[in-house]
């Protein structure tokens, strides 16, 4: 069995393969410090809660944190006997090699969701992540990452408020009856939603005439539901899109041997 794990910036995804299905997927709290003992504490807890059957074979990880590569790495090497594949480094081959500039580090992520995507829809895409940060991935019809957007994540920009301005709670996103807000909250509400919504829409069709063709947009992350709820903004939702990629990379690299 596989287990592949994508560690975001806030949280990170422990998915459980079989080889046809993922038969668990565990959450926690992206933590640089968190040692492999840790992580296994963690994992063993879940797995018995949960009751299932795991014979992990095979680690596959992609970070957008580097720090915690290592203690991952051990993790893997300490309790399932494996060298895992990391995704960004040399020994970790892609199917699609990514077009942007030389000396240009592409967020692991990002190419983990083109590569699941392309897998799933063929070329001309456009991946829309809600992380901690909002990415565009955008992939040609050769299945190659060729680039894309990054914008500041749902959450971050309702906590920078927050930050940033005294008289400003702590808010949670939700999607606001009106645009004109009454109170304090509707109004941020409002601002992260209403924007966002734009944001979405603005860069997409930007996207398209640049390339000058039609493109599938795939929505993926928690929130991605919330906002195609008042707008056709995705052709399609896909909460498993990283989980997937990580699959079709560790298949690929099996295949190459
Ligand atoms: N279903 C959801 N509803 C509300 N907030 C969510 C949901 N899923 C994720 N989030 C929030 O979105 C932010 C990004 O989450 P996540 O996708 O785990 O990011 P990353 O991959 O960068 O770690 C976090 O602040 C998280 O709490
Ligand atoms: C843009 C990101 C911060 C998104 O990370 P996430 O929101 O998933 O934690 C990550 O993909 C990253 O660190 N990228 C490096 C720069 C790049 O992709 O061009
Ligand atoms: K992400």
């Amino acid at each position: 069995m596989l287990l592949a794990i994508d560690c975001g910036n806030t949280n990170t995804v422990f998915a459980i393969w079989d080889g046809t299905e993922f038969i668990c997927t565990l959450r926690t709290s992206t933590h640089h410090a968190r040692t492999a003992d840790a992580y296994f504490t963690w994992y063993s807890t879940l797995v018995k809660h949960y009751g299932i059957e795991v014979d992990i074979t095979d680690v596959i990880i992609s970070s957008t944190v580097p720090r915690v590569v290592f203690n991952l790495r051990v993790f893997a090497d300490r309790f399932f006997g494996c060298r895992p594949l990391v995704v960004g480094k040399p020994e970790c081959a892609l199917p699609h090699e990514p077009k942007v500039d030389e000396g240009t580090i592409v967020g692991p992520d990002r190419l983990v969701n083109a590569a699941g995507a392309f897998d799933r829809h063929g070329g001309d895409l456009i991946v829309v992540d809600f992380g901690t940060a909002t990415t565009f991935d955008v992939v040609s019809k050769d299945g190659n990452y060729i680039g894309g957007v990054i914008a500041p994540g749902v959450n971050l920009s309702l906590e920078a408020l927050h930050m940033a301005a005294a008289a400003l709670p702590h808010v949670d996103i939700s999607k606001p009856q009106n645009v004109i807000g009454t109170n304090t909250v509707a109004c941020m509400q409002s601002g992260v939603f209403w924007g966002y919504i734009g944001l979405v829409k603005e860069i997409c069709d930007r996207i398209k005439a640049e390339r000058e063709r039609e493109m599938t947009v795939i929505g993926t992350g928690g929130l991605a539901p919330l906002f195609a709820e008042t707008e056709e903004l995705f052709d399609v939702i896909e909460d498993d899109l990283t989980m997937h990629g990580l699959t079709v990379i560790h298949e690929y690299n099996k295949a190459l041997g």
